[in-house]
């Protein structure tokens, strides 16, 4: 089990340097009152020097974090799993704001300022207008593409960015991009045209990613290797850019208010067509905020994963909770670690946390031998597919 008490590692790097950082951007970012300060200033002594402690008395939720958090109460934040621990800061950091207690702080978003930027920036715009080259190709060359299109786009995460001063500002096609696996063969045999598939999507981060995401729904559904998609995003904001149906919302405006004439803004009023019919729908259960790996998914979740022709799982913290947030030998098969998923499951991932299965001997030797820092530096990426139907 992964945990945070190793210093220099990179779970403790997380919890010791990212989580502070994070905590002075939303008071740079937010015209906060004296209780919010406060109450930030109370987090960041108990989340970095302190012990863990309970959710306030009237918080919502405080009963179901009581249980989730048995054992961890009263210990330091290092000490327990680098998952639990960092789902937990998410939670009272939102808590700390007046996230959600009625008042005029209620569902505000203290990452959307971040989300904005990214999502207003020249780098989409520069994205989108790249879209158009692949207007008017054949299905079995844009699918490809789109499908690293979306890979690629987990590098675009803004919780990363807080380490890498900027430096993974490229996505798709990045320059020193590389795969360690790639099984994308697998998702495609599982979705041949006029299959009538039901796909899952289980979203990762909102802006750069959400919006190749979106576009690789489409083709899904425009070339028929889809009947429908099912869209899951977070229940709340979580993970700095971890999208929520807002983001949702503000990636199809964006495709949509694209130049009229150009591949972007058709693809945003397909989408928009495609939710009116019922054929791409949107859900956010709570499990998706839960401090847990997949593995203890409740049955309501499981029931619609179950009914999934394939679910793909996007991005390093989606990868974590499927097979596990553990030191797993590299070679574990994937297979092994998915093996209670109800159906056919892909990943798509950068990688960027020390989590890793499914690789091959010799691929693994060569990673090792590079000396470079694969396994969290996001400059590799992987497509894993455990296809076998339950
Ligand atoms: O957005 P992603 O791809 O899930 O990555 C988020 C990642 O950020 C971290 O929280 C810290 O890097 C990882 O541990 C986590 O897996």
């Amino acid at each position: 089990m992964i945990t945070s008490s190793e210093p220099g590692s990179f779970p403790w790097a997380v919890l010791a340097e990212r989580h502070p950082v994070l905590i002075q951007q939303v008071r740079d970012a937010f015209p906060l009152a004296p209780a919010q300060h406060a109450a930030l200033d109370a987090l960041l002594a108990e989340a970095t020097e302190g012990v863990i402690g309970p959710l306030g008395a009237d918080a919502h939720d405080r009963e179901r974090w009581a249980a989730w958090g048995q054992g961890y109460f009263g210990r330091s934040w290092f000490d327990v799993p680098f998952l639990w621990a960092e789902s937990y800061f998410y939670r009272k950091l939102l808590g700390a704001l007046g996230h959600f207690t009625p008042g005029p702080w209620q569902g505000i978003d203290p990452f959307g300022p971040f989300k904005a930027a990214e999502l207003a920036g020249k780098l989409v715009d520069e994205e989108l207008a790249a879209l158009d080259e692949l207007a008017g190709q054949p299905a079995d060359v844009q699918a490809p593409a789109l499908l690293a299109g979306s890979l690629w786009g987990n590098r675009a995460d803004l919780g990363f960015r807080i380490d890498s001063g900027g430096a993974h500002e490229s996505t798709a096609a990045g320059s020193d991009s590389r795969l360690v696996t790639d099984e994308s063969a697998r998702l495609w045999a599982l979705l041949p045209t006029g299959g009538a598939a039901t796909v899952h999507l289980v979203a990762d981060n909102a802006g750069r990613e959400l919006i190749p995401d979106l576009v690789l729904v489409d083709h899904l559904l425009h070339s028929e290797r889809a009947a429908d998609v099912v869209l899951h995003v977070k229940p709340h904001p979580y993970y700095i850019s971890d999208a929520t149906m807002s983001d949702v919302i503000d990636s199809l405006r964006r495709l949509t208010h694209a130049p009229a004439a150009g591949y972007a803004a058709e693809i945003g009023r397909r989408l928009w067509a495609a939710t009116a019919a019922g054929r791409l729908t949107v859900r956010a259960h709570e499990f998706f905020c839960a401090p847990f790996p997949y593995s203890a998914m409740p049955d309501a979740l499981r029931e619609q994963f179950a009914a999934a022709t394939v679910t793909v799982l996007k991005g390093d913290l989606n990868y974590r909770r499927l097979v596990g947030d553990q030191l797993w030998p590299p070679t574990t098969p994937f297979a092994e670690r998915t093996a209670y998923w109800p159906g056919p499951v892909a990943a798509l991932r950068t990688l960027k946390s020390d989590v890793i299965t499914g690789l091959d001997r010799d691929v693994l030797a060569a990673l090792e031998a590079s000396g470079e820092a694969w396994r969290t530096s996001g400059t590799h990426a992987l497509v894993q597919v455990d296809a076998r139907s339950r």
